[in-house]
């Protein structure tokens, strides 16, 4: 008989599914390509190699990346190695330890909110020297939608209203910043901000957030892969 289409594929079943040492060895290793992955990015979008050096790194990041096989994961597939929603996720964009355009942001619990930690690089750059615009509002989200999750209330971003009042920038250990503001029905108001580490009382982007817990059948509709 021959294999299913990729696309049909399922998840691999609870009983399969890595625990205890094996989950953590897994991540581990996802962890640490994720890191060289970063410094990857990081060199690639700093170098002045010239283009006999930038044609021998292509071939050899090719070679690489041909050996990254066995099943690939498909649209809507939640990883064996996370934990949806609310726990690790090893390959978000804005807090996996293993996604090469993350900063990494380390997410803490706080008394009156929730507290995300990063630093940017030139990866991330829009005006020479700081942030990309849409990079803050991609940490604000992502925090902002952290604020539901502890809340009580998984939600979606329905509305994000963002000002930049100063410029962020790279290369500077930063603190974001979430809570929230109020609910009404299934909407959240979150507020966020973000500064920097060593002066955290100076808001350089602030953000007002209207997040929506969708009703079950939607969540089942959406994210049809959620235990
Ligand atoms: C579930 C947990 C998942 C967590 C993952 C991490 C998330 C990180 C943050 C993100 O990046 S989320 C990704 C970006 N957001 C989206 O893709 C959301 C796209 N929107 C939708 O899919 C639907 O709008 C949604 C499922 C969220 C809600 O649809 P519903 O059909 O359940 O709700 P409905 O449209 O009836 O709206 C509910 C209420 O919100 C109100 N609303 C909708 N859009 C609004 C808006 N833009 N501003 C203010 N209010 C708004 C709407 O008026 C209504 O108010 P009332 O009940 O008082 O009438």
């Amino acid at each position: 008989m021959s294999a299913p289409p990729t696309e049909l594929m399922t998840t691999h079943t609870e009983a399969t599914r890595p625990r205890g040492e094996e989950l953590d060895h897994q991540r581990r290793a996802i962890t640490a390509l994720g890191h060289e992955m970063r410094a990857l990015v990081d060199a690639t979008v700093r170098t002045a190699a010239p283009a006999e050096v930038l044609h021998r790194v292509t071939d050899g990041v090719r070679r690489l990346t041909g050996q990254l096989t066995g099943r690939r994961r498909v649209r809507g597939e939640i990883p064996d190695v996370d934990e949806f929603p609310g726990g690790a996720r090893m390959y978000s964009p804005v807090t996996g330890p293993g996604s090469p355009l993350a900063p990494p942001m380390q997410v803490t619990p706080e008394d009156d909110g929730i507290v995300g930690r990063c630093t940017l690089g030139i990866a991330h750059e829009g005006p020479p020297g700081y942030v990309h615009g849409g990079m803050s509002a991609m940490l604000l989200d992502e925090l902002m939608g952290w604020a539901c999750y502890r809340a009580g209330t998984p939600a979606m971003t329905v509305s994000l209203q963002m000002r930049y009042h100063r410029p962020v920038p790279v290369e500077t250990p930063l603190r974001v910043f979430a809570h929230v503001t109020g609910t009404e029905d299934r909407k959240i108001f979150v507020a966020g901000s973000i500064g920097t580490d060593e002066d955290p009382s100076i808001a350089l982007v602030t953000a007002d957030g209207v997040f929506v817990s969708p009703d079950p059948a939607r969540t089942r509709t959406l994210f049809p892969n959620t235990p």
